[in-house]
């Protein structure tokens, strides 16, 4: 399967999926460990792909998505942001409310 078909397959089969450095109990990068804090904060269970050991996705999502960089949350099909929008949702309880949409 080739990488792109595979990123669409993952965000098609996960609701809730975060692309990441590390695992969200052993984060890679600060960027990383705080967007994940900020997902389990909100009780749901969720995938995650950790960007460094797929290098594969590492190079092409980020052109698939349009947006630069990890972490990527992906909701309901949809890129809902990086580690940015993730805490500021987190702090205005918008994240909970869209994670407990999918
Ligand atoms: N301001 C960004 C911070 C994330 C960021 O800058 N990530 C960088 C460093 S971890 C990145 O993913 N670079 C591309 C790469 O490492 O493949 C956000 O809101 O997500
Ligand atoms: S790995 Fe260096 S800032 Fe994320």
């Amino acid at each position: 399967m080739d990488t792109i078909d595979k990123i669409k397959q993952q965000i098609e089969e996960n609701k809730i999926i975060l692309y990441m450095k590390g695992s969200p109990e052993a984060p890679m990068c600060g960027f990383s460990a705080q967007a994940s804090q900020a997902v389990m904060a909100c009780g749901k269970e969720f995938a995650y792909v950790d960007i460094l050991q797929n290098p594969d996705i590492r190079a092409e999502l980020p052109k698939y998505a349009n947006w630069p960089t990890f972490p990527q949350l992906w909701v309901n099909g949809e890129l809902i942001g990086g580690c940015d929008i993730m805490l500021e949702m987190h702090q205005n309880g918008e994240l909970s409310e869209v994670i407990a949409s999918a």
